[in-house]
């Protein structure tokens, strides 16, 4: 009786066909608009085969957050954990958890990506000149997730460009699709390719991780990449304090996790320059300002990408209306009490970013693009603002999705103009958001490249 209120619809199936549909539809927000006006913030239904409760609103929010790890514990499908392995992040829990994320972080923070921009940016000028110089037109979503695999190879793994590269990317497609799929392992599923492929990535990072022992032991620097970084962190016993199975299986996690998002981010930054002129001018002039005091050829520093202010709330305010991770599952870990009702033990909980970031208690007017709501982000209540989720799991790639989207819309705005070519304004969701035909731009290059 005191569950709350919806069904659970069809035994297995239960509501997530309904829901895929709406998200390839683009009307997953409305999707549970719909719910919330029939049920109120708290509803049952069932998601992938399991019971669910939907939560949602700030108060939510910070249930979810500041329960993770405690009544809560993360959830993810399984599909994820047969395709990256059992000890990705994802899949960990107290003080293991802990452990790898420090780990993680150690590289991820800023202090240490501080010193990556330059390569940051030889990584964006090497791919603007194979893929956009000389072109009249370029379709945009595909090329940017080429280059922040491109990004994450350089600066992440340490792999140079070359055949194990591109071995690497051609199995990484294919890993990419299992991820998202329905976990049948018969063959010629895309989940039994992904499962094949995710072998072979695993057999390649061994090997890399053999390579860059012995780096480390002629003395190259820890810093050079995330993998070495992790293989020279020692915990008390002065052993390694990440298994190599840990490595490897964290490895595969960012390629995921690191590569859709941010590639998603700048591709609804290059759609939303070409059609907001006001914002577009007012960024436009902010990177100019930082190119008109450079040397030709010198190269971006740290001290600039804090110059890039405005840039950076065009960004927030873009993964504010689109967000590309659209929620998340929790299990619960016990059964727990959240607003009068009873969730039981092992059922998900679901949260839903766009519920808090289109609140109009929180946000006015929430459908105006309005990047000066980031100018002060102390004024942002907590708990509302989840494109990088909060808590012990907020996203460890912040930083490094901050630089690598500021260093490529500065390279793009100061090397080109475009133009949609595409008038259908319109995405769809898989899971991620995909604008129409990946977005094609017709490209004019505004002057002879800089470096
Ligand atoms: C615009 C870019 C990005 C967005 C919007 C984003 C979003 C998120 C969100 C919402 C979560 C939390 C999920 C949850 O609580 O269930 C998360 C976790 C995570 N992200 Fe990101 N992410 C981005 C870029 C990156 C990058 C570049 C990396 C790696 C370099 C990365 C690595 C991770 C990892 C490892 C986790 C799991 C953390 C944990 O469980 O402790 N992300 N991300």
């Amino acid at each position: 009786k005191r569950l709350p209120p919806g069904s659970l619809g069809i035994p297995l199936v239960g509501q997530s066909l309904s829901l895929l549909r709406a998200m390839k539809a683009n009307t997953a927000e409305s999707w549970f608009e719909e719910r919330v006006k029939k049920y109120g913030p708290i509803s049952k239904l069932s998601l992938f085969g399991k019971p669910t409760v939907f939560i949602c609103g700030q108060a939510a929010n910070k249930f979810i957050f500041t329960n993770d790890g405690g009544k809560l514990s993360n959830q993810q499908t399984m599909s994820i954990r047969r395709v990256l392995g059992d000890r990705n992040i994802l899949e960990l829990s107290g003080e293991d958890h802990k452990r790898v994320r420090n780990a993680l972080v150690s590289f991820l923070k800023p202090d240490c990506l501080k010193m990556y921009v330059t390569k940051m940016e030889q990584e964006v000028r090497r791919h603007i000149k194979m893929n956009w110089e000389g072109k009249q037109k370029v379709t945009v979503l595909p090329l940017m997730k080429t280059l922040s695999f491109d990004m994450i190879c350089s600066l992440l793994f340490g792999i140079k460009h070359g055949a194990r590269r591109d071995k690497l990317v051609e199995y990484f497609q294919q890993i990419i699709e299992g991820v998202w799929s329905i976990p049948v392992n018969l063959p010629f599923t895309r989940f039994n390719r992904s499962l094949k492929a995710s072998a072979k990535v695993q057999e390649m990072l061994k090997e890399l991780l053999r390579e860059k022992r012995i780096e480390l032991l002629k003395g190259a620097p820890s810093h050079q990449d995330l993998i070495s970084c992790l293989l020279s962190i020692c915990g008390e016993d002065n052993k390694e304090l990440l298994s190599d199975e840990e490595i490897i299986h964290n490895v595969l996690l960012i390629m995921v996790a690191g590569h859709d998002t941010s590639s998603i981010l700048i591709t609804f930054l290059v759609r939303l320059l070409a059609s907001n002129p006001t914002v577009y001018e007012t960024v436009l002039k902010e990177q100019e300002e930082i190119a008109k005091g450079k040397r030709l050829g010198e190269r971006l520093t740290w001290e600039d990408l804090v110059k890039m202010k405005y840039t950076w709330t065009v960004a927030m305010e873009t993964l504010r209306v689109t967000p590309p991770v659209f929620g998340g599952f929790r299990k619960t870990k016990q059964d727990v009490e959240y607003g009068g009702y009873l969730i039981p033990k092992d059922w998900q909980i679901f949260w839903v970013a766009a519920m808090t970031h289109m609140d109009s208690s929180i946000f006015q007017d929430p459908t105006n693009f309005d990047p000066t709501r980031f100018e002060d982000q102390s004024s942002i209540p907590p708990y509302s603002f989840i494109a990088f989720g909060a808590g012990i799991r907020k996203c460890p790639g912040y930083e490094f999705a901050k630089f690598e989207t500021l260093v490529t819309i500065h390279c793009l705005v100061t090397q080109f103009t475009w133009e949609l070519c595409c008038k259908d304004n319109r995405f769809s969701r898989d899971p991620m958001p995909v604008p129409t035909q990946g977005l094609p731009i017709q490209l004019t290059p505004k002057r002879i490249a800089v470096a």
